[in-house]
């Protein structure tokens, strides 16, 4: 799977440097074949026009009479053989049937994925179709456009997953990019005529069956051939559908993209956060005192900026890069991993073996105070177009799987990249939202004292818009940490009393 991930994609770009070498070769080898072609018809030319002064004359010359008789029994079968078995062609297709047979060659469903990772921007940062298209992401020029086809393509995807609103929006841009362009109407009736039908059905399956008609009658009227004929009259045949199947919004929907665009609701009361250098949580820090920043108090989220240096940072990604990705899953049930599209991110795992691992070690449990017995080892993550993954917390609760040492205390996680747009950080709960920042690490305590789960630090990883999103997470257990986080004499998991998730 590639569209969950940037550093995969870049293997499809791979292949596809070699689909254009394998396409140059044979046009070369083409080209030098229909020469071959031309020069013999020019010679046999030059011998008719020899010939077209005195055709006795000519063929009284026992070399031309020779000449036309091995040309007839050789030298056209030759030709003919050459060009039936086209052997440019054949070496053309072994190829590329070579190249595309790989079960990794991306299908028609790794498109659908794409589509609905673009669909997913558009929706959480209130992009319209227009702009997508035209390469503008909140104002930038991100330097690439999308042409009438790709948007057709985009459309009939999102018509296919029945996200018919969009996909008219879609169909329009590219009706509108199709109109634009420089050719003769004529070329570019056939392609209207698709996008008029497609618009009708999907207004259809909306609700809007007036308004299907009265796009299919003028393509019809113009093209009584036209499949938009047999389309009319389906519609004609079948009752509308009674309600329209688009996905309704979530409740939480609205807070989510919000703060994945940036805007934090205005508070009546702000506690006052502060940013600070430590240098005494521990003696590593002495030298170089943490630079910590605040983010949220009661849960406490604090950023420490500047952890990783881009040389750790090349290092860690380096040995990331050695193992294969896989596409992220969410718990769901006991031991079990689902793929749904709420986590679109690859994902690996690395031990603290390595020299730079071990430093990040020593890191965490500096920062965190916590014993690092009970701490799983770094998950990293890879987002690429779209990627994102929506709002969960981090502890298991009742799905802990069996083998931890209690549940997730404490989230520890890395930006191992900055993101040129999107791909916040954000805990919907609290009003908090963070932008990734290569270097800097963010840290919470997932569970209360009491070891019950905060229901509050519910966060979620806004999708992509542009650039590649890395993270590195590490999740520290709740066992042994008995002396380092002791319980409250009250109760603190009330804290979270009356919030469900
Ligand atoms: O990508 C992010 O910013 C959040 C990731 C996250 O919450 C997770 O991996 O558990
Ligand atoms: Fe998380």
């Amino acid at each position: 799977e590639y569209y969950s991930s940037v550093s995969s994609m870049i293997v499809l770009g791979d292949v596809e440097l070699e689909l254009l070498m394998a396409t140059r070769d044979f046009l070369k080898a083409q080209q030098e074949q229909l020469e071959t072609y031309r020069d013999f018809i020019v010679n046999i030319n030059n011998e008719h026009i020899m010939a077209s002064e005195d055709f006795d004359d000519y063929l009284g010359n026992p070399l031309h009479a020779f000449k036309l008789l091995k040309r007839m029994v050789k030298d056209w079968k030759d030709l003919y053989e050459n060009v039936v078995a086209d052997k440019p062609l054949e070496d053309f297709r072994k190829k590329m049937l070579e190249l595309t047979a790989d079960d990794a060659f991306p299908d028609l469903d790794e498109l659908r994925g794409a589509v609905k990772g673009l669909a997913r921007l558009q929706q959480v940062y209130n992009l319209t179709a227009y702009d997508m298209a035209d390469g503008v992401f909140n104002g930038i020029y991100e330097g690439a456009q999308l042409q009438w086809h790709d948007c057709f393509d985009i459309a009939v995807q999102l018509f296919e997953l029945k996200q018919y609103k969009n996909a008219i929006e879609w169909f329009m841009v590219a009706a509108d990019l199709l109109r634009q362009l420089d050719e003769d109407e004529k070329t570019k009736q056939k392609p209207l005529a698709e996008i008029h039908e497609y618009l009708a059905l999907a207004n259809y399956q909306l609700g809007h069956s007036e308004l299907a008609h009265e796009l299919l009658d003028p393509v019809v009227d113009l093209d009584s051939t036209s499949p938009a004929e047999s389309t009319r009259e389906y519609l004609n045949y079948n009752p509308p559908p009674s309600k329209c199947h688009e996905e309704q919004g979530f409740s939480w929907f609205s807070n989510y993209t919000r703060l994945c665009q940036g805007r934090r609701v205005p508070e009546s009361t702000t506690t006052p956060l502060k940013c600070f250098l430590d240098s005494k949580r521990h003696a590593i820090f002495r030298l170089a005192p943490l630079k910590v920043e605040q983010v949220h108090l009661d849960p406490d989220i604090n950023v420490y900026h500047g952890i990783l240096t881009n040389s750790h940072i090349a290092g860690i990604l380096e040995q990331a890069e050695e193992h294969v990705m896989q596409r992220s899953g969410v718990a769901g049930g006991k031991d079990k991993s689902l793929i749904r599209d709420l986590r679109v991110s690859q994902q690996t795992w690395l031990n603290y073996s390595s020299p730079i691992m071990e430093h990040v070690h020593d890191l965490v449990a500096a920062i965190s105070g916590f014993d690092m017995k009970s701490a799983e080892i770094m998950q990293v993550a890879n987002y690429g177009v779209g990627g994102q993954y929506e709002p969960h917390p981090d502890y298991f609760d009742y799905l802990l799987p069996a083998g931890y040492e209690g549940d997730r205390i404490s989230t520890s996680m890395f930006y191992l990249s900055d993101v040129a747009q999107g791909g916040y950080t954000v805990f919907t709960r609290l009003n908090v939202f963070l932008r990734p920042i290569k270097g800097a690490m963010v840290m919470w305590h997932n569970l209360h004292r009491s070891l019950r789960p905060d229901v509050r630090t519910q966060h979620a990883g806004c999708p992509v818009l542009v650039g590649s999103k890395r993270i590195g997470n590490i999740w520290i257990h709740s066992g042994h940490q008995e002396f380092s986080r002791p319980c409250e004499l009250f109760n603190d998991g009330e804290k979270s009393t009356g919030l469900t998730l």
